[in-house]
Parts: C-alpha cells; structure tokens; sequence
C-alpha cells in the first residue's frame, strides 16, 4: 500500500483567514450567509486562495458489478449496472439531468461491470468483471484493490487537468449498499445491523439477511480495520476503490470533494484511511436515507448540506447540492463590500 500514500497539502489557513476577513466587509450583516460563509472559508483554505473558483464542476461517475448479488441483497439484478452504464453515456439518467442543470463536466468509467459486452459511450478501464461473492471469496486481490484506487487517481487528475475545480464522485453498482455497508460497520466499528438499509428497496427480511451476511464475511475475512485495501478486498466494490482513488487525487490538487451519498461516503473514508489530512478536502453534499450514511459522516466529522430524503447515488445528491458551493464562492468573489457601495457603517 506504499505507493497509494501521497503527499496532502496542508489546508491554507492564511487564504481562509483573508476570506474570513474579507467576508465580514461584504455589504451584509456579519455571518448572515452562515454555513455559505464556513464553506467559502473552507474553499479558500483547500485551494490556497482567499477568492477561489469551485467551477467547472465534474462529476466523475465508477460503475461496477458485485459478487455479492446473487444472494438477493438487492431489489435488482446486477445485469442492471450495465444497463444503467449506457444510460449515462446516452443522457438519460437522473445524474445526466443534473450534471445539465450545473454545467458539470461528466465522465463515466466502466471500472469492472460484469458483462462482457463494453459500451462504447463509456470509457473503459475494467479490472475485472465484477467482483467475488464476497460471502464466500475475497470480492478482490489487494493488487486489483490498489489498481482500481490508482485508476480512480489518475482519472480524477485528468478532469482536474482538463480544469475541473469541484470534484463529485458517482457511483452505479448493483449490490454496492452491501459493500458500503460492510466497509462502514468496519471502519466505525458499528454492528452491521445499524448500518445497513434497504438499499433499492428491499423488504425487511432481506435487510435482516443482508446485515448477517456482511456480519458472518467480515468474520471470516477479519480484515485490518484500518488498512484501506484490505477493507476493499474483503468486501468490495472496484466502483468504490475508484472512488477513493479519485478523491485522494482531488486533495493532492487542492480540489475540493462534494460528496454524494452513502456509497461515495465510504470511499471517502477509505481515503481518510489512507491520509487522514483528506478530511481537510471534504464537503458532504447531503444525508441519504441509508442508516449508514449518517454514522459515516459522523465518522468523518462532516455535517451534510441538504436532507431530500434521496437514495439514488450516482453522485445526484451532490450534484444537487453543488450551487450552494458556487454561491459560496461567488459570493466571496462577487458581493461589493461596505466600502465599495458607499455604505458607512461606523
Ligand atoms: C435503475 C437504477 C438506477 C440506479 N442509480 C443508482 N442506483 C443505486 O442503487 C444501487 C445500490 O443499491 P443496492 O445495493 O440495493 O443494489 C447502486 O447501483 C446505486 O448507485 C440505481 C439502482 C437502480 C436499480
Ligand atoms: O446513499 C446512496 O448513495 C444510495 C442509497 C441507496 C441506493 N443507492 C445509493
């Protein structure tokens, strides 16, 4: 796991010193924009600058297929993944709308879907074709582990390159709440039963049997609770390695990270696994309606922007939440101070 360890640069708190400042100049009462102002703060200090610019957003969704489905843990089979994967690239899933609505720039990479066949609208960058049943295997060799959470890396560096300043990971993979839950219970330290939902919309039966399952594999694997990659190869997904590895590439860059929903909060807190200064870099978009999520963000220490109620994924959440972070900066940037509009206010 050596070579996954990177260098985080510190947050600036100089830059978020001067935003403060300049933000209680700005033609309103002082902290009247209340959390806007702590993320504009919070903007500052991840990129260095006291006006900084969180646009254009990307959205840079992983899809992959899970082992773990055929043990009827999810309301859909996992064929849907794929389907799904030629969705986005043809625009029309809910992500495609919302990515619109922000003028995100939206990237879809096929990380280890099962099918055989490759839709040629998403890019390729398959390690396998979906993981192992992870009730009876390893879901993936640390190797393939580390090469997801590298690919992850490099595709988020490509879009932070191309000028991308607001990273969203996304995710599609059925089974993935599974995993997420699996991932969540180790690292936390929660019994599975707390953490684990309905997911796409399983009956309580099914939610009971996927709580002992994920119970019985993390006995059975007994992976080190605190090492990244062995967490994802005992329970998966290649969805959420490539997560990971985009949002350490995000904090590498001084990009800042709005995060979706439980899914993508797990691979966030495998990256604060790997570097805990990645905390630094994270915005929680919202709270989904997974049990899981709330006790993730907690883990984090993160207080999410909105609470719709959602439990879709794919990074629409966040994508929902992204013009609060454009205003935040706007604002700083945009708003004319006291001084400037001729206010005399002493
Ligand atoms: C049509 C469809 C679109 C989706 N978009 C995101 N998910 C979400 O649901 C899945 C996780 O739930 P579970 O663990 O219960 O399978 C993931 O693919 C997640 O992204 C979808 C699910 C479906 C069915
Ligand atoms: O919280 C999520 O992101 C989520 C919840 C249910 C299903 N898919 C995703």
């Amino acid at each position: 796991m050596n070579h996954l360890l990177t260098e985080i640069p510190p947050l600036d708190k100089a830059s978020g010193k001067k935003a403060e400042d300049h933000l209680n100049q700005l033609t309103k009462p002082p902290g009247s924009l209340g959390r806007m102002e702590d993320i504009a703060v919070k903007i500052a200090e991840i990129t260095g600058n006291p006006f900084p610019a969180a646009e254009p957003p990307g959205i840079l969704v992983f899809a992959a297929d899970h082992g773990i489905a055929e043990e009827g843990i999810s309301a859909f089979p996992s064929e849907v993944t794929a389907l799904m994967a030629a969705n986005f690239a043809a625009g029309g899933a809910a992500i495609n709308v919302f990515a619109r609505m922000i003028d995100a720039r939206l990237k879809v990479a096929d990380i280890g879907i099962k099918e055989e066949k490759q839709d040629p609208g998403v890019e390729n960058c398959r390690i396998r074709n979906g993981t192992g049943n992870f009730l009876k295997e390893k879901a993936m060799t640390a190797e393939e582990a580390e090469s997801a959470i590298l690919t992850g890396k490099r595709l988020a560096a490509e879009l932070i390159d191309a000028g991308v300043r607001c990273l969203i990971p996304g995710e599609m993979g059925i089974g993935n709440t599974t995993s997420a839950a699996a991932l969540t219970a180790a690292i936390t330290g929660k019994d599975p039963g707390e953490v684990t939902g309905k997911g796409t919309g399983i009956t309580a039966e099914a939610q009971e049997k996927k709580a002992n399952l994920i119970r019985k594999a993390l006995t059975m694997h007994n992976p080190d609770r605190s090492n990244a990659v062995e967490l994802l190869s005992a329970a998966g997904g290649l969805e959420i390695a490539g997560m990971c590895g985009a949002i350490i590439a995000a904090a590498e860059h001084r990009v800042p990270v709005l995060l979706d929903g439980f899914i993508c909060t797990a691979a966030a807190c495998l990256a604060v696994l790997i570097n805990p200064d990645i905390k630094g870099y994270l915005i929680a978009g919202h709270q989904s309606e997974e049990p899981g999520h709330k006790t993730a963000l907690e883990w984090l220490g993160l207080k999410p922007l909105l609470q719709l109620q959602l439990r879709l994924g794919e990074g629409s959440g966040a994508a929902i939440a992204y013009p609060i972070i454009k205003g935040s900066v706007r604002m700083l940037s945009e708003m004319a101070t006291f001084e400037k509009a001729g206010i005399n206010v002493t």
